[in-house]
């Protein structure tokens, strides 16, 4: 029997909403199979938050480690995807469900991903719940908002629980279109030496 796979990463290309201010995706052909040339080959420049994407420690702690130095075993394996739509600002503990154990867990916030537009109201989530999921034993969380914490926030309070609790974080996902419930997870970011996030091709295969 072939299990179903749910593509939840964004499709990288040209007019991708970024951050404010961060580095636009762009894509430009460096070979063209003419007379001559037997193939096409292109060059990429790209924020390593682009679409979906793992960030490493480095990205909010000075001293901590960069993508390609962290273990791929959080990014491989059971997890629970929730339906946090209608939250609010934050997602505060009393939000989530009975968690059964999973200890990868990916929040849906999002009635409709916004595929073509960068929207800044997205919603984040509260640094006890991050205390309350780690606690849990919850070592992956994900998130279809380009943050876990809000785009105004320079404490970073989400991200800095993380820290503390040595989890890893997913963003940028697109869980539209995925039912609440377990799945496995297969999120490997890329292995770019030194990087604060890489992107990931995100997928979710029904469980046996
Ligand atoms: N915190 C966001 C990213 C972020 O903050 C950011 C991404 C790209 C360019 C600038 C950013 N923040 C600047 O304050 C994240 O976790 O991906
Ligand atoms: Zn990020
Ligand atoms: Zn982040």
């Amino acid at each position: 029997m072939t299990r179903r796979v749910w593509d939840i990463s964004q499709v990288l290309r040209p007019g991708l909403p970024v951050w404010p201010g961060d580095t636009a995706f762009a894509q430009r052909r460096t070979w063209t199979i003419a007379d001559g040339t037997p193939v096409n080959v292109s060059a990429l420049t790209f924020s390593t938050h682009s679409g979906a994407h793992a960030d490493a420690p480095l990205h909010y702690q000075a001293d901590g480690a960069a993508i390609d130095a962290v273990a791929l075993d959080p990014y491989l394996g059971e997890c629970l995807v929730i339906d946090a739509r209608g939250a609010g600002d934050l997602i505060q503990p009393h939000n989530l469900p009975e968690l059964g154990g999973a200890r990868r867990v990916l929040l849906r916030t999002w009635d409709r991903f916004p595929h073509d537009t960068w929207r800044s109201d997205w919603t984040a989530i509260a640094a006890g719940t991050i205390a309350a999921l780690a606690a849990a034993g919850v070592i992956l969380i994900g998130i279809d908002g380009p943050s876990l914490d809000p785009q105004e926030s320079k404490a970073m309070d989400a991200h800095l629980a993380v820290a503390a609790a040595g989890m890893r974080i997913l963003e940028g996902l697109v869980l539209d279109g995925v039912p609440a419930g377990r799945y496995e997870l297969i999120a490997l970011p890329l292995a770019i030496a030194g990087a604060d996030a890489a992107p990931v091709r995100a997928v979710l295969r029904e469980l046996t």
